[in-house]
């Protein structure tokens, strides 16, 4: 495992330490109100739990799957929903919860979709954002950390299902992935 591992990124404690400011933000924006936190699996339930859980707001949870990436390292560009939502969107303020905007190609289709179910707002907070990997722009609220447009591990974040339960965020050698 350390000799597929090329670097860390982020530490454990960086990534609590921004949680810790994004959840106060929140807690500040949506006063007075009660926000439905939709996560997205299975990359987000490391930061869905650790986000929601320095939330002082009360909050509702639900989840959804889509998947785009399959196995490989890059977006195939086509969204499908593999679990939809439980919970009715209509008047509800929603916050998307994710690990990672990429592309941007999974979240601008995600945004669009929620959107269209009559929530009162869908914003959306990413623990990581590659900014020169974006090939469509997405309005993002919140987002943890810019990085550079290179594939991480870690944290929920997997390659081929392996090292989400890392619990920091790291670049994989490219012996990994034939590189
Ligand atoms: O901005 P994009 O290029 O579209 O990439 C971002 C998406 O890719 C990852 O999901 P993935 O499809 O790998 O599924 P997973 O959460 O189950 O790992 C991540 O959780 C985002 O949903
Ligand atoms: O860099 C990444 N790592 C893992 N999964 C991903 N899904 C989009 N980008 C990434």
């Amino acid at each position: 495992m350390g000799q597929d591992l090329e670097k860390v990124l982020l530490s454990q404690e960086q990534i609590e330490e921004r949680l810790t400011e994004l959840a106060a933000q929140i807690d500040a924006d949506y006063a007075g109100k009660e926000l439905l936190l939709v996560g997205v699996l299975r990359g987000a339930v490391m930061v869905m739990a650790d986000l929601s859980r320095r939330l002082h707001l009360p909050v509702q949870m639900d989840w959804m799957a889509v998947s785009s990436y399959g196995s490989g390292t890059k977006s195939s560009g086509v969204v499908r929903i593999l679990k939809d939502l439980d919970t009715d969107l209509h008047g509800r303020d929603v916050l998307i919860v994710e690990d990672i905007i990429d592309s941007g190609l999974t979240l601008s289709w995600l945004l669009a979709n929620l959107r269209s179910r009559g929530p009162a707002s869908v914003e959306i907070a990413t623990l990581l954002r590659k900014p020169e990997a974006a090939k469509v722009a997405v309005d993002v609220r919140y987002v943890g950390f810019d990085i550079p447009p290179e594939f991480v591990v870690g944290y929920g974040l997997d390659y081929a299902e392996r090292y989400r339960h890392l619990p920091f965020v790291g670049t994989l050698a490219p012996h990994v992935y034939g590189g």
